[in-house]
């Protein structure tokens, strides 16, 4: 039975991961959103924290959200997973879209949202008590995988893609919690790759680390792309250049502007933007 479940639980997988990489550049005319939001608002009891966001995603690309704090990065980046169900007090309006799909629609199961749809948060959480491998492995033990082989695999894939196998694969039994801080990060995005993600939510995933660790989290960014979406949030206007294709910039809870990355940081279409880029504002 075993061998039935983790087959099944595979196939799933890599079904969600069977779509290619998009063309590459930045023509949104020639790429595929892998998600989109329309409408899309949150609340906290009656106050708005973002507003009527309509946003294309797109497949294989890095999108960076920029603003000043409390602008609403991180409510709508939590939006895009259905973090904001664990939270009482908020409340989403409007629809967030994966594959054409309303991820907000009667029937659909958080939970497979989040499988689908993975979330790196600002300061690494590896699980304290758990090993190295134990921690990449948690998700695909929620899922029910439990043949070796296929655990061990996937150890070594999201260890790999996560850039940090050839740090770690004499150790795997050593506690998680026995990384360097910026290991430990990208030991989370292993942890969140081992399911085999349509796409990464990161959540200011470096403004805990130090300068180099910060480099080998932008270094693996551009890898990551070839398997899955990334939406960013980052207070860093030079990381968002960095990184990112597409750039959507925040104020007050509402989307200014969105556009490639290059164009928004060159040449803004619209003038708070650009006393934002240019420093003179947030
Ligand atoms: N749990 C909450 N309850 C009530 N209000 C909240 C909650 N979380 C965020 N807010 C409010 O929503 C607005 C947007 O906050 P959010 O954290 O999304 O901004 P941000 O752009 O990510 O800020 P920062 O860059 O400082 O992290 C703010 O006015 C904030 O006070």
């Amino acid at each position: 039975m075993e061998t039935n479940v983790d087959e099944l639980k595979l196939n799933e997988l890599r079904q969600g991961n069977s779509t290619p990489p998009s063309q590459s550049g930045s023509d949104p005319s020639l790429l595929k959103p892998r998600m989109e939001t329309r409408g899309l608002s949150v609340y906290y009891g009656k106050k708005l924290g973002v507003g009527n966001v309509t946003l294309p995603i797109y497949a294989n690309k890095v999108t960076a959200l920029i603003g000043p704090s409390g602008c609403g990065k991180t409510t709508f980046l939590r939006a895009l997973n259905r973090m904001h169900d664990l939270t009482p007090i908020a409340r989403v309006e409007g629809e967030a879209l994966l594959d054409g799909k309303n991820i907000y629609a009667p029937g659909v199961d958080p939970v497979e949202v989040r499988r689908k749809i993975g979330m790196v948060f600002q300061k690494p959480n590896p699980f304290p008590t758990l090993t190295i491998y134990d921690n990449v492995v948690a998700g695909l033990r929620l899922l029910g995988v439990r043949r070796k082989e296929v655990l061990d695999e996937a150890v070594e894939r999201s260890l790999v893609q996560a850039a940090l196998w050839d740090e770690v694969k004499d150790r795997l039994r050593a506690p998680g919690m026995s990384l360097s801080g910026g290991q430990q990060q990208r030991l989370c995005i292993a942890r969140a790759l081992a399911v085999q993600p349509e796409v990464l939510l990161m959540d200011e995933p470096t403004s805990a680390l130090d300068p180099i660790s910060t480099q080998a989290i932008e270094d693996l960014m551009a890898d990551l792309k070839n398997y899955v979406t990334i939406v960013i949030v980052t207070h860093n206007m030079q990381q968002a250049a960095r990184v990112s294709d597409f750039t959507a910039y925040f104020l007050l809870g509402e989307l200014i502007e969105f556009g490639p990355t290059n164009q928004l940081f060159t040449n803004p279409k619209d003038s708070r933007t650009e006393a934002y880029i240019t420093g003179r504002f947030g």
